[in-house]
């Protein structure tokens, strides 16, 4: 018997983070995920804990990390956390941190006082910093981004067998939850990313120009959008060599209203919630090397 790939760490620590700036705060809400790795086969085999650092210090870590040091974003949290593991522990080889930030607005409020939000944006961001001694990998990403086109989808021409009952639209509802993961040029191997990378503004143009393309692409099917979707990130954006997009279809059908009487224009639908068609690929840069996992994406 031998002692396969392991890893280990604390799990989902939420970490909320308020910084205050006289009467103006500001708020980071996170959830992040410690996996660590390297010389950990006594603990497995002959039960010596000498080489663990516990789980619970890598949690201690992330709260002590989010006083000393504050939350620039959540891929610099990151790379902090990934890169004091590494580096300040002998036995441990390889960080991987995983983040899902969770967005506040501000409630506007007459005078000086800032300091409540609400809930931000539907959709949860995510983070993957892994560093080993090949280097560096961050993968930036968003979950359940809830999109839907009203008309400019089509479906037809598919292959048909004896089980098909689909009948073919030339206008229905196209509707998806986007999750996203996009990988950031700079190759394991490399030095550790510039702390100056503008990362909340790379998420919000990638985001953006999710929207764009979905909104803007007439659709022959879901799997053309998706790739329309990738093709325009990595255009539009030179620093994402790869995007992996996982998109659930989700259902609209259109509610036979016949037996009332009632002619159905493409006005009234069934919003159907599973099963559902999961359509998923990545869209790459020529050249560049697949490395996004495809279970990376997976819901929830
Ligand atoms: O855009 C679509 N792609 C499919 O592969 C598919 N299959 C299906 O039943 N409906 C759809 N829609």
């Amino acid at each position: 018997m031998i002692l396969g790939q392991n890893q280990y760490g604390k799990a989902e620590t939420r970490v909320v983070r308020i910084t205050r700036d006289g009467p103006t705060h500001h708020i980071k809400d996170l959830t992040v995920s410690v996996a660590l790795s390297g010389d950990m086969a006594d603990v497995h085999l002959s039960g010596s804990n000498a080489n663990v650092l516990t789980t619970d210090t890598t949690k201690n870590t992330v709260f002590a990390f989010a006083k000393e040091h504050g939350i620039a974003s959540a891929e610099q949290f990151g790379i902090r956390l990934a890169r004091h593991f590494v580096t300040n522990h002998d036995p441990i080889t390889r960080a991987r941190i995983r983040i899902e930030e969770h967005t506040w607005g501000r409630i506007p409020t007459p005078g000086p006082k800032r300091h409540s939000f609400v809930r931000g944006r539907q959709e949860t961001r995510t983070a993957q910093v892994t560093h080993d001694d090949g280097g560096w990998e961050v993968l930036t990403g968003l979950k359940h981004l809830t999109v839907l086109n009203s008309t400019d989808s089509e479906f037809t021409g598919y292959a048909k067998d004896r089980y098909t009952t689909l009948p073919e639209t030339r206008d229905r509802v196209l509707a998806t939850e986007v999750h996203a993961v996009w990988r950031h040029a700079a190759a394991p191997g490399t030095a550790e990313p510039d702390p100056a990378t503008p990362w909340d503004g790379s998420y919000e143009r990638i985001r953006e120009h999710l929207l764009q393309a979905f909104a803007t692409t007439y659709s022959l099917s879901l799997q053309q959008t998706l790739y329309r979707m990738g093709e325009r990130v990595l255009q539009e954006c030179p620093g994402i060599d790869e995007i992996r997009l996982s998109l659930p279809n989700k259902h609209h059908f259109l509610v036979d209203l016949e037996p009332f009487g009632l002619k159905n224009d493409h006005e009234v639908y069934y919003a159907a919630d599973r099963p559902y068609g999961l359509i998923e690929a990545t869209v790459l840069r020529d050249g560049a090397r697949p490395r996004i996992p495809v279970d990376v994406t997976n819901l929830p």
